[in-house]
């Protein structure tokens, strides 16, 4: 695998100071981060979660989905529990990228769900890759996680590699007007688990 460490900082949030560990995938240019908390790598299960890029719900504010609120509920949860990892993966809508996304975005105004308008647009209905997590993982000494996700495939990417998933964290986000039916989408087509339950109720031993 052909991403390498490239240096690492201190990065103070609102939330408390966490360590950014930076990356390159020397493959796709891509620039990859990891941010911890805590002492990670003494072998006990890590509090984490793959976080994918998403330009307009992490940065810009976005209510058509729930990236934003997950990724700072994600960072509060790691404060809280005073040790935790969290990989922001640069693979932008589902790593179709952020202009193809728009335009599954102008699909999605004109009637198309996010499965639908990607297909129209030919590309799969989630073409990220999770290898690149295995390297950051390995560099970071942790071998176990408990997985703040509601989608299966991440549990079982990781499984696949050799990171263990001692259980996962819900982690769900309030619906809100324009992020109902993408929701409503990912539970229906793209098999994620969006109970009743709410974030940090329950824990899903694996
Ligand atoms: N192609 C496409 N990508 C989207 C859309 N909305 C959000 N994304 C991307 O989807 C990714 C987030 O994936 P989600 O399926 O929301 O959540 P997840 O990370 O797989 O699962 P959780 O761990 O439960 O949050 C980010 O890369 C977003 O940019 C959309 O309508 N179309
Ligand atoms: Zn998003």
């Amino acid at each position: 695998m052909s991403v390498v460490f490239v240096a690492a900082s201190q990065l103070p949030t609102p939330f408390g100071v966490f360590t950014m560990h930076g990356f390159l995938d020397e493959a796709t240019g891509k620039e990859h981060v990891a941010l911890t908390f805590g002492n990670v790598a003494d072998g006990a299960p890590v509090l984490g979660r793959l976080h994918s890029e998403c330009l307009t719900g992490d940065a810009l504010f976005s209510l058509r989905c729930d990236c934003g609120a997950q990724l700072q509920a994600a960072l509060q949860a790691i404060a809280n529990e005073g040790r935790g990892v969290l990989l922001y993966l640069r693979q932008e809508g589902r790593g179709i990228g952020l202009l193809n996304k728009i335009r599954a975005y102008e699909l999605q105004d004109g009637g198309a769900d996010t499965v639908e308008a990607n297909e129209r647009l030919g590309f799969g209905a989630d073409q990220r890759d999770y290898a690149i997590c295995l390297p950051m993982l390995e560099h970071l000494g942790i071998d176990s996680l408990k997985l703040m996700t509601n989608n299966p495939r991440k549990v079982k990417a990781l499984g696949d590699m050799g990171i263990a998933v001692d259980h996962r964290v819900p982690l769900q986000i309030a619906h809100n007007p324009y992020n109902k039916r993408y929701l409503a989408t990912k539970a229906g087509k793209l098999g994620h688990m969006l109970g009743n339950q709410h974030q940090g109720e329950t824990e899903e031993r694996l």
